[in-house]
Formats: C-alpha cells, structure tokens, sequence
C-alpha cells in the first residue's frame, strides 16, 4: 500500500488548477512504492503522476527535479516533472512535498528479454554519457564511507563467517578503490527492473530517482548489471550481461580503471544492498509496515561473484 496521505478529488482538482495540464477526470492510489504517497491523474489533457514526498531528504528534492529536468532536456525516457505556470516544479500539497509528473507508458519487466535488456543499456550509456556535464551535487549516499561507516552496525547480526566476508570484503574495496579517480558524473543509484517501464521491448521509462547522486558512473552500472544479468541461482547470465553492456559501451567505452576495478565494483554494490537491506531489518525498520527486501539475495550475489569468473567486457 503506498498511499500513506490520503487526497480526495476536491483537493487535487485545486492543485491541478496551478498547472496547465488539464482538469481531473479521475485519482487513483497506486499500491505500489514503500516510501512516497504516489497517485495517477486523468485529466483531459492526459495521463499524471502525482506523488507527494512522506519521508527522506526534503532538501534533496530540488537536485532531483533538477537532474530529472536535464535528462529529459537531454531526450531521456525519465518523466521530466510538469511545472506550473509560475515555472516551479516542487509544490506543497496536504503538509507535503509534492511533484507532478508525466505517467510514463508500460510495465515493469521481471524477466527481461535480450532487447529490453540492450534497451537499457543504450538508455544508460547515454544517461551517463550526458550525466557527465550536470551542474549539481548531491553526494552518493551508498559510498564506500558509507559502507565503511554503517556496515559496523550489523556486524552483531551476523553469523561468524558472513561477518568476516563482510569485513574482509570492505577492506579489500577499500584498498583497491584508494587513489584512484573513476570517471563521475549524476546517477540513477538504484536502478532496479522495478525501476522501468516497457511498452513491449521499447523502455518507456525510468523512474524514482530518489537515489539519485553525483558519483561513479561505474556504480551505477553494477548496480544495474546485479539486478538485470543475475539468474536465479545468482549466476550472470552471460547473454543479458553481454546485451546490457554491448549497448552501453557503444555510447561510453569504459577507461582502463573502470575496467580493472569492474568485478570489485560488482561485488561492493552487491554488498551496499546487502547492507542496506540488513539496515532495514535489524536497525532502521520503516515507518511503515511494509514487506522488507530479501537481504539473503545480495549475500548470494556478493557469494557467485566471488567464486565464479566475471564474462569480459566488451571492448
Ligand atoms: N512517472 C511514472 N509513470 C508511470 N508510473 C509511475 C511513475 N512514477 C511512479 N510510477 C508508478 O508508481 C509506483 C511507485 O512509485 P515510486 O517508485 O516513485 O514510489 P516509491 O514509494 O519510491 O516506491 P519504491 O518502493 O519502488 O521505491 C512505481 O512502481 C510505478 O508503478
Ligand atoms: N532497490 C532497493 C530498494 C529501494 O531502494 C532494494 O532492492 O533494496
């Protein structure tokens, strides 16, 4: 359930009256989402998403809408968010943050085919690609230092050996990612297949950028690469590892550093979902009662990426 404020219809035919999108024909709570309260809007005029922020860093809301604003200049398939007449984008609605978006078309695909999975990596190589000359800042929340930093407060909920694997594994990050300057720029951060949207094998949309930040573009990619490439069992998948990065690279070649560092940096971003998912459980339980991820993935990825030899990137 993810409409922790309810709207009533009265309500957000006001706020539609601040923009020039239309007037409401019908609002519909998404039940989906764990941390925005998010609708869809009919209006005549079209289809809208319209969220209003329950929890997080308010203050990070204006460097999202700003990034959202570039990429979409940038023809990126992100919903850039509807400003209103006065020109501003973040609003207030019932006591809180809001935006209003355009609702992208398509469904979340759980077992991508090879060319939605090219689809994205086209999509991300491009991203990254322009994300490298975006103005603003917003440090990676889910850094090293991050990781160095919280990974201490779950150590106690460890069995003897994941402790010492999450232990050895943030020294061995640690030591490898020293001294060394990875190309950056603005990044998705969690970019999930539930982070999509496809119409057939064309990606309609990237959404919830609220991870958001300015860091490794490599990250990014792992990410992508431990959620869209594992099988099952946690294996790559040779082939989807192959459609992703083939695309990507063809718009942004990776430099010998990313190229050096790419089966480490799989194995941190397995571990930051490991330990974020870890958070969750035992440290910081949400303020909603919402079905936690599965840490136990992440351990298993973090485990075959370890053991099992990385396919070479494409040149
Ligand atoms: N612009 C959009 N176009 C189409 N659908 C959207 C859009 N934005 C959000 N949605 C739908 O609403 C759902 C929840 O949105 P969102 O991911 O922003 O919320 P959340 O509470 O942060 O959820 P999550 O648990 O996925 O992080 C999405 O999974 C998607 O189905
Ligand atoms: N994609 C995250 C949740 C949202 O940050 C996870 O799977 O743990």
């Amino acid at each position: 359930m993810a409409v922790f404020t309810p709207l009533s219809d009265a309500q957000v035919a006001e706020f539609l009256e601040r923009f020039n999108v239309g007037n409401l024909r019908s609002l519909k709570g998404v039940p989906h989402g764990t941390e925005n309260s998010t609708f869809f809007v009919t209006t005549e005029r079209g289809e809208w998403v319209l969220t209003l922020f329950e929890q997080g860093e308010f203050e990070d809301l204006p460097f999202f809408v700003d990034l959202l604003d570039y990429l979409d200049a940038h023809d990126l398939p992100v919903p850039g968010p509807i400003h209103d007449r006065q020109g501003v984008a973040l609003q207030r609605l019932a006591g809180r943050p809001a935006l209003l978006f355009p609702r992208m078309p398509g469904a979340h695909p759980s077992a991508p085919n090879l060319a939605q999975c090219a689809a994205l990596g086209d999509a991300l190589g491009r991203m990254h690609l322009v994300s490298q000359r975006f103005q603003g800042s917003r440090a990676n929340p889910r850094d090293l230092d991050w990781l160095n930093r919280r990974h201490l407060e779950v150590l106690a909920f460890l069995d003897d050996a994941d402790r010492a694997l999450m232990q050895a594994e943030i020294a061995d990050y640690t030591l490898a990612f020293e001294g060394i300057s990875l190309p950056r720029g603005a990044i998705h951060g969690d970019l999930f297949r539930d982070n999509t949207l496809y119409e057939g094998d064309r990606l309609g949309g990237i959404i919830d950028f609220y991870n958001g930040c300015t860091g490794e573009l490599l990250f990014d990619l792992a990410i992508v690469i431990n959620d869209w490439a594992s099988d099952e069992d946690g294996k790559l998948n040779a082939e989807r590892y192959s459609a992703i990065l083939g695309a990507y690279v063809k718009h942004r070649p990776l430099d010998a550093y990313e190229r050096r560092l790419w089966s480490t940096m799989l194995r941190m971003t397995a571990l930051r979902y490991w330990l974020s998912r870890l958070l969750v459980i035992h440290v910081d339980p949400p303020a909603h009662d919402i079905t936690p991820h599965d840490p136990a993935r992440f351990r298993l990825l973090l485990g075959r990426r370890l053991n099992a030899e990385i396919p070479p990137l494409p040149a």
